[in-house]
């Protein structure tokens, strides 16, 4: 749906220039939710900015549906944008508009039909929740509620993809839930594919079929949320997830804990819990489990838990306590750390 292919942006600058994205490659498929999470300054918003070209890039072809944008001539170009959708951090309302006329000036501009306005209006302000305050001014409104008429907005004119900047950053986590939680809806429903931009992991994981970590203007892991939660290869793809599962113990009851006995994260999937099979290997070998901290946690598909666990036991049977976890589907990974900063899962 949307494909860029080895996209580079370079912005000159009194300074000199600054190489914003290099040589970047992605592939939205039809229907999914996309997410590309980075620092600050890794260029993710220049990357999303690509997608309609609202920033052209330097270098590379951007394609939406079958019609490769970076082509078209500036008339066809306008075209091509009404099918992509756009939403930002700080919500881009027309202050002195109603929540009504916010959704349908835009349409008038846009040449439809005064009942076509009033149909669409109506229609996405419903799905937004948001009929009874169609007569408020922005000012009246929270920031999930102004989120939600920007949103509206948006899919007024049909779209078949939702751009989202930053979307919720601006948010408190109970309405930043909600706002999850419509995107979520507007992609069943709808069918609307999304791609999104974030610097929080939790986004990605309550959302995202499929993801992309960027750093320094390239795309350094991608892939579907669960591999890469589960097999993270590059250390800023660790460090994000490491975010949701923080386990900030002291290095020195790890490493007296250690002299009994490995410290091991164990990760599951679904239904699998990792307590049963705890309880199963205290049973079953002479080790006692003891869990270290731990958390689950709702990724879109399933279930994701991981637990930091020290398994205190003789070497050889802590080995086997570790083979009867793994045969139940169980990933087991030793613990690395070295001092309290940089005290990581290897
Ligand atoms: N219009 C511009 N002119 C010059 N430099 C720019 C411009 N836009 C972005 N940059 C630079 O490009 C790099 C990437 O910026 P970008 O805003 O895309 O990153 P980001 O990941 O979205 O970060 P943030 O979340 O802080 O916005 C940064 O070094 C930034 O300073």
């Amino acid at each position: 749906m949307i494909r860029l292919t080895e996209i580079s942006k370079t912005f000159q600058t009194k300074k000199g220039a600054v190489k914003a994205l290099n040589q970047v490659s992605l592939h939205v498929k039809k229907g999914e939710i996309f997410g590309v999470v980075g620092y600050s300054g890794a260029g993710k918003s220049t990357l999303i900015r690509c997608v309609n070209l609202l920033e052209r890039p330097t270098e590379g072809t951007v394609v939406v549906g079958d019609e490769e944008l970076t082509a078209l001539s500036p008339q066809r170009l306008r075209e091509a944008r009404k099918r992509i959708g756009m939403i930002f951090q700080g919500f881009h309302l027309l202050k002195t508009a109603t929540v009504r006329d916010n959704i349908a000036i835009p349409l008038r501009l846009a040449g439809h039909s005064k009942q076509e306005v009033e149909r669409r209006v109506d229609t996405y302000l419903d799905i937004v929740g948001l009929t009874e305050r169609k007569d408020a001014y922005p000012a009246q409104l929270s920031g999930g509620q102004k989120q939600r008429v920007a949103i509206a907005r948006a899919l007024s004119h049909e779209p078949e993809v939702l751009l989202s900047d930053e979307a919720t950053s601006a948010l408190d986590p109970d309405t930043t839930e909600s706002i999850l939680q419509l995107l979520l809806k507007i992609n069943e429903e709808l069918g609307i594919t999304i791609l999104l931009i974030t610097h929080e992991m939790a986004v990605i994981q309550k959302v995202c079929d499929r993801m992309a970590v960027m750093e320094d203007g390239e795309i350094v892991e991608q892939g579907d949320v669960l591999t890469i939660f589960t097999e993270a290869q590059h250390p800023t793809t660790k460090k994000f997830i490491n975010s949701l599962f923080p386990q900030d113990l002291p290095p020195a009851l790890m490493a007296e804990l250690k002299d009994s006995g490995p410290i091991v994260t164990l990760s599951f999937v679904g239904a699998q819990s990792g307590d049963p099979a705890l309880a199963t290997v205290a049973k079953r070998f002479d080790v006692y489990p003891n869990i270290l901290s731990g958390n689950i946690t709702q990724l879109k598909q399933q279930p994701y838990g991981r637990l930091m666990v020290h398994l205190k036991g003789k070497p050889e049977e802590t080995q086997r306590a570790i083979r009867f976890l793994e045969e139940q589907q169980i990933r087991v990974k030793g613990v690395e750390y070295h001092d309290r900063r940089d005290q990581r899962i290897s």
